[in-house]
């Protein structure tokens, strides 16, 4: 299948970090990829690189075969915090993004219900976004990333400020969104159950330069829920990428 985000020797250094190191990573086609990694193996940079908030020292990324040059709707961005506009409602904080990607008037507030139908917050279309739960308020950041319909999806720890009930309805939302949308995902998470959990494949980052360490196929079943997390085939895997983690930390104190 065709690739549809490319990362190709990828080289970032801060001022006294060298934060990522000859990073290639390609996603194909409706992939779901997790990056997981011990804090500071440069998860984040990388996803804003790729999100083309971020500039980059040396390598290439191409989008659907072409080369990006900067922030762009072909990826839509989801962080953990909830970057609503607070002065527009749900409904009219993705129609300020429909708008921006060309789309006119009832064609906005059509697409905009629809993505909020999709995330099980038709009823809550006119509430702004003091009035929603933080679990809400993700569902609206995620209806509005998908609105525009970006070839790649970009998120980064958009579950972690979440309690534990929320996010495994999140999870499980956001697999349901993954399969109908046929959707290409590099996320971001610390949490190793969830990687496994969501994912088609794990990327293992390490630290002292970040770069990736490992790659674990995630050969489950699909459509998973929430039950599939107790088996032994999900266990066995899930202690394997940790074993991965904890090296580093190992390392790290040593
Ligand atoms: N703006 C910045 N200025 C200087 N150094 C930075 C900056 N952003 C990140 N770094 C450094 O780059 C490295 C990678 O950071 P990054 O935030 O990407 O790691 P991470 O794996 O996402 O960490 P965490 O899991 O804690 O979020 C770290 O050493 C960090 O200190």
């Amino acid at each position: 299948m065709a690739p549809k985000l490319e990362i190709k020797s990828v080289n970032k250094s801060f001022k006294r970090t060298r934060a990522l190191s000859d990073v290639s990573l390609t996603l194909r086609e409706n992939e779901f990829v997790s990056l997981v990694g011990v804090s500071g193996c440069g998860k984040s940079t990388l996803l804003s690189i790729v999100a083309g908030l971020l500039d980059y020292d040396e390598g290439d990324i191409l989008v659907d075969g072409a080369p990006m040059t900067g922030p762009g709707l072909d990826r839509g961005v989801v962080f953990q915090s909830y970057t609503l506009l607070p002065w527009l409602t749900a409904r009219k904080n993705i129609e300020f993004a429909l708008k921006a990607a060309g789309h006119k008037g009832a064609e906005c507030r059509r697409i905009a219900d629809e993505h909020l139908a999709l995330v099980r917050l038709a009823k809550f279309a006119d509430s702004y976004p003091h009035e929603l739960s933080g679990g809400m308020k993700q569902r609206v950041a995620i209806a509005r990333a998908l609105s525009y319909r970006p070839k790649v999806l970009l998120m980064d720890e958009p579950f972690g400020a979440l309690d534990a009930m929320t996010r495994h309805e999140m999870q499980t939302l956001l697999t349901r969104v993954w399969e109908q949308h046929k959707l290409t995902v590099l996320f971001v998470t610390h949490d190793v159950e969830e990687a496994v959990y969501l994912s088609d494949r794990i990327v293992a980052m390490t630290v002292g330069p970040g770069r990736i360490k490992t790659e674990f196929k995630v050969d489950l079943p699909r459509p998973r829920t929430q039950e599939i997390i107790s088996t032994p085939e999900f266990m066995a895997l899930q202690k394997r990428v940790l074993a991965t983690i904890r090296e580093d930390l190992v390392s790290d104190e040593a």
